[in-house]
């Protein structure tokens, strides 16, 4: 049975990448006698055979390192003239490998379980800041981009209570607002507004109101997803993604004048954007993806081709391509609302 395995990570970078990849190495190695190449920027690697060699001595020091080594893109497995499953698994042959981890988040999971059916052996890894993957309780990389989003509204607290004025935090969150919901509980924040529930200018401005009523600065949390009631889309300028999608960001800097407009508070935006994204992983982070990569190694080894691991309450799961996408995982109605009846 081979033992030679090909990592790939996909999809936006974040923050635990590279310790998913060492504690698949380690683990990999010591217990099962594994190999490991890395294929380079995602899918594109996978579909064009490059790849550079994974072994103790290149993952060594590597669980506190942000990004990912391996690089990553939104290339598509399936894209013309070289993808597909064919000539992805004529790669394969060629490089002697027997199966694909694909470190990623939704839509890397898609590709992927598209790829199994198509008879490529492959495994998955969930990630992403967003947390937005139902098929865990916690995508690594998000406890990162909270921790640095709570940091942006502790600094943007103490000016804008200097100037008394209104503070507009914008972080990442295109369909899901969990930064926002947790960054914003953690800082305090007077308002969260979330991609999952819109909420009105007047609204907005009625919980800004009361809190410069206060004596206080407001301080608004919110994700670039969030559209208020009138808006079809969320907030897009910058053209399109590598996957053809609208790229959001800026939504901050159309509420912000909507506010000071309507309530005479002075009021500035801040976009936090790709700050969220870079840097160390936070010690969760480190430990989830440590975990998850070692028990990735148990996956192949079994080959347990189709699934995924997942972290259930404080186990490592197994978790099938079909289950994991079955559902997006948004910021329940009730969840929102319990935080909502103290904003302002
Ligand atoms: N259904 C699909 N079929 C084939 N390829 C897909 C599919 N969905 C996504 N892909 C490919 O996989 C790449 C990675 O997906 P995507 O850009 O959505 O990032 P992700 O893995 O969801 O991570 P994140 O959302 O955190 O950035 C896409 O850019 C695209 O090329
Ligand atoms: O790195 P890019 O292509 O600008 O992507 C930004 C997107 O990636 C994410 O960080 C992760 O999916 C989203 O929150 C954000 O919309
Ligand atoms: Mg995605």
């Amino acid at each position: 049975m081979g033992k030679r395995f090909g990592i790939l990570t996909s999809g936006g970078d974040c923050p635990g990448l590279n310790a998913v990849i060492r504690g698949a190495v380690l683990k990999g190695e010591t217990v099962y006698g594994q190999e490991f190449v890395g294929f380079r920027d995602g899918w594109w690697g996978l579909v064009h055979g490059e790849v550079m060699d994974l072994d103790r001595s290149v993952v060594r020091g590597l669980s506190h390192q942000g990004g990912t080594i391996l690089g990553t893109s939104r290339f598509g497995p399936y894209q013309e003239p070289d993808g597909g499953a064919e000539n992805i698994a004529k790669v394969l042959d060629r490089l002697d490998l027997d199966g694909v981890v694909a470190i990623g988040g939704e839509g890397t999971a898609s590709a992927s379980k598209r790829l199994y059916e198509d008879g490529i052996n492959i495994v998955g890894v969930p990630k992403t800041i967003d947390n937005d993957l139902d098929a865990t309780d916690y995508t690594f990389g998000f406890n990162t981009a909270v921790e640095i989003a709570t940091e942006a509204i502790d600094r943007l607290r103490t000016t804008g209570n200097s100037h008394k004025r209104c503070m507009v935090l914008e972080v990442m969150g295109r369909h899901a607002g969990w930064i926002a919901l947790y960054s914003g509980i953690a800082g305090g924040a007077h308002a969260i507004l979330i991609p999952e529930q819109p909420e009105s200018i007047d609204q907005i401005c009625a919980w800004v109101t009361s809190v410069k009523k206060r004596g206080r600065s407001p301080m608004v949390v919110v994700a670039e997803g969030f559209k208020l009631p009138e808006m079809s889309d969320a907030h897009s300028t910058k053209g399109l993604d590598g996957f053809n999608r609208p790229r959001l960001g800026g939504i901050a800097e159309v509420l912000a004048p909507l506010i000071q407009e309507r309530t005479g508070i002075e009021t500035r935006a801040t976009v936090l954007g790709h700050i969220q994204r870079g840097g160390v992983p936070t010690g969760f982070d480190r430990v989830l993806a440590t975990r998850l990569g070692m028990a990735t190694t148990d996956l192949i080894a079994d080959r347990g081709w189709g699934q995924m691991v997942a972290l259930r309450g404080t186990d490592i799961v197994r978790v099938g391509f079909d289950e994991a996408l079955a559902n997006h995982k948004t910021v329940p109605q009730d969840q929102y609302q319990e935080i909502r009846v103290i904003f302002g």
